[in-house]
């Protein structure tokens, strides 16, 4: 928080040392335990505050009354009171020790809204990421174990490497143990042993050492087994699906009252996490996509009438199909789940790549594995399958589009072209990470450790505009983060590739008239409303 800004805190109604806070958390008005101070400048005010969520009342420099909410995350101490702390260990690591800040202020937060309006809400905010001054857990006690699930994406290895090296060397931990298989590892199969010299080049292949699944999450199995085997901090890597399991597993150790902490790093190739800024591995499979995207564009510019089409992941959210779009400039049409297309017609895919083909002599077709769903189950007729997390198992939609394109310009009219199909799909989340994602893997598995080691548990770790924060995991998996269609980045998109929007507008019907004059006897109301 700025530090120009000072906290004003006055008596909320129950309490009477407890004041303008309002507490959204009884547990934090039952035991009125200290974790951090508000009000550095008027000490009569200071409050010695339990975590939780927290509303303040604040005044700003101008002396301008705001509003801001910390949604915390849950502590050990919440649920076990009398639990001991001690200096922590980083106090005796000389690359640590000689820091101008060793360890994060406990009024440290980081704003989720970095865009504010002046009269608005000062917004939420989240508690900063970092080592604390006290740990509750000594080096020798720690039994740590990793477990990744749901699918793959670049850099998994290096968290996973990084989780194991920051517990060593920063806390003097040796007990880590890698679940192998995700969440069903936990209840059947066999645990390895982590040491830095087992991980040590890990991060230079893609996967994860410790293999991942779907489905197999079973809360009470897995909870059986943490305390059988007497783990104290359990590390989950994976996307949304595993950091609900996540929190269920937080829950359960909180029912039973165990002294374990639980911390979520957020996995997923598809971006569609939201509140961080960006999931690690995005960068290196967009990446990736270029190449696929770049060697689309070779093929079809050296052929007649060529049209390429990739197909790249995104399930729900286009984030990879956008970013290497806009990255590559060789795309002519960016095809997303959130933004329904339409084939025939006026405004229509067909339309646009015969246009292309005339004006450009080729066209590039970026198409993300969740687009236009709805569309080709009809026309396949197909049923909804599910994969073992309960994700439901997408059409093809990369073919199933090259076909009705090549079918179209082929037969209805009558041209000759060149189509290249490349599906990439897996190739860009198969690789080791890139060197910005290495680094942002070591951040998020720095933030995991120091957050266990000080006692926090049920958080997802992540950067905040830019800040590493720890976040409630409830606030990650509420909702997925899509490409917003009303949003600056794909009114871009649109401009740079100058694709049609394919929203549905009524004087387009009305001007229904195909490039050679003719009609085409299409529904457009109907086709533009197809949902994806
Ligand atoms: N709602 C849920 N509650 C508990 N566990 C879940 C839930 N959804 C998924 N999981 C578990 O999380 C793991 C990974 O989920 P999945 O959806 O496949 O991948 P991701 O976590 O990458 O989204 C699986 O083991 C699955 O059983
Ligand atoms: O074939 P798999 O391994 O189930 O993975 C395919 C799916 O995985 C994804 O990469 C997303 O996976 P997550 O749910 O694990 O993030 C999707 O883009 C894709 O549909
Ligand atoms: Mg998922």
């Amino acid at each position: 928080m700025d530090s120009s800004v000072s906290v004003h805190v006055s008596r909320p109604p129950s309490t009477p040392f407890l004041p303008s806070i309002r507490f959204h958390n009884r547990i934090a008005f039952r035991r009125r335990s200290v974790e951090f101070v508000l009000g550095r400048r008027s000490p009569s005010t200071s409050l010695k505050l339990r975590r939780t969520e927290v509303r303040a009342s604040c005044i700003s420099s101008r002396g301008r009354s705001e509003n801001f909410d910390l949604h915390d995350i849950p502590h050990l101490t919440d649920y076990i009171p009398d639990l001991p702390s001690y200096p922590s260990q980083l106090q005796n690591v000389p690359a640590y020790a000689i820091l101008k800040k060793q360890f994060i202020g406990p009024d440290d937060m980081v704003a989720k809204k970095i865009v504010v309006q002046g009269s608005g809400d000062r917004g939420i905010y989240y508690r900063r990421a970092g080592p604390r001054e006290r740990v509750y857990f000594k080096s020798d006690e720690v039994r740590a174990c990793i477990v990744t699930c749901g699918g793959l994406c670049p850099g998994i290895n290096t968290v996973i490497r990084e989780i194991v090296y920051g517990l060593n060397y920063m806390y003097g931990v040796d007990d880590i143990l890698g679940i192998q298989g995700g969440y069903r590892g936990f209840y059947s199969k066999n645990t390895i042993n982590l040491t830095p010299k087992v991980v040590n080049d890990i991060h230079k292949r893609g996967g994860t050492l410790l293999q991942t699944s779907r489905g197999g999450h079973d809360t009470q199995k897995i909870v059986d087994n943490i305390q059988d085997r007497m783990i104290n901090q359990v590390y989950i890597i994976g996307g949304d699906g595993t950091q609900r399991g996540a929190a269920l597993i937080a829950k359960e150790v909180e029912r039973r009252g165990l002294q374990v902490s639980v911390a979520g790093i957020p996995k997923t190739i598809d971006n569609d996490i939201v509140v961080i800024d960006k999931s690690f591995g995005f960068d290196t499979a967009v990446e990736e996509a270029q190449r696929a995207i770049n060697a689309a564009h070779v093929e079809v510019e050296s052929v007649e009438n060529g049209i390429g089409i990739v197909k790249l992941m995104g399930r729900y959210s286009g984030f990879i199909a956008v970013f290497a779009t806009l990255a590559s400039r060789d795309v002519d049409c960016c095809l997303i789940p959130e933004s329904p297309f339409y084939l025939e017609g006026h405004g229509g895919l067909f339309q646009f790549v015969e246009k292309r083909l005339k004006e450009h002599g080729h066209i590039v077709i970026v198409v993300a594995e969740g687009a236009g769903q709805d569309y080709v189950a009809q026309s396949m007729n197909a049923t909804v399958e599910k994969d073992a997390s309960g994700n439901k198992l997408l059409l093809d939609v990369g073919p199933w589009l090259s076909q009705q394109i090549k079918d179209h310009l082929t037969k209805v009219r009558k041209m000759t072209v060149n189509m290249k199909y490349i599906d990439p799909t897996y190739m860009v989340r198969a690789i080791p990470s890139n060197a910005s994602d290495n680094i942002y893997c070591t951040l998020l598995a720095h933030s995991a450790v120091h957050g266990a080691m000080a006692g926090f548990t049920g958080f997802t770790v992540g950067p905040v505009n830019n800040r590493h924060a720890y976040i409630p995991i409830s606030h990650v998996t509420e909702r997925t983060n899509t490409v917003k269609l009303t949003d600056r980045m794909w009114a871009r998109l649109l401009a740079s590739t100058n694709q049609p929007s394919f929203i549905h507008n009524d004087e387009l019907i009305k001007e229904d008239v195909d490039l050679n004059g003719a009609a085409d006897a299409v529904d457009y109301k109907k086709i533009g409303s197809t949902s994806t």
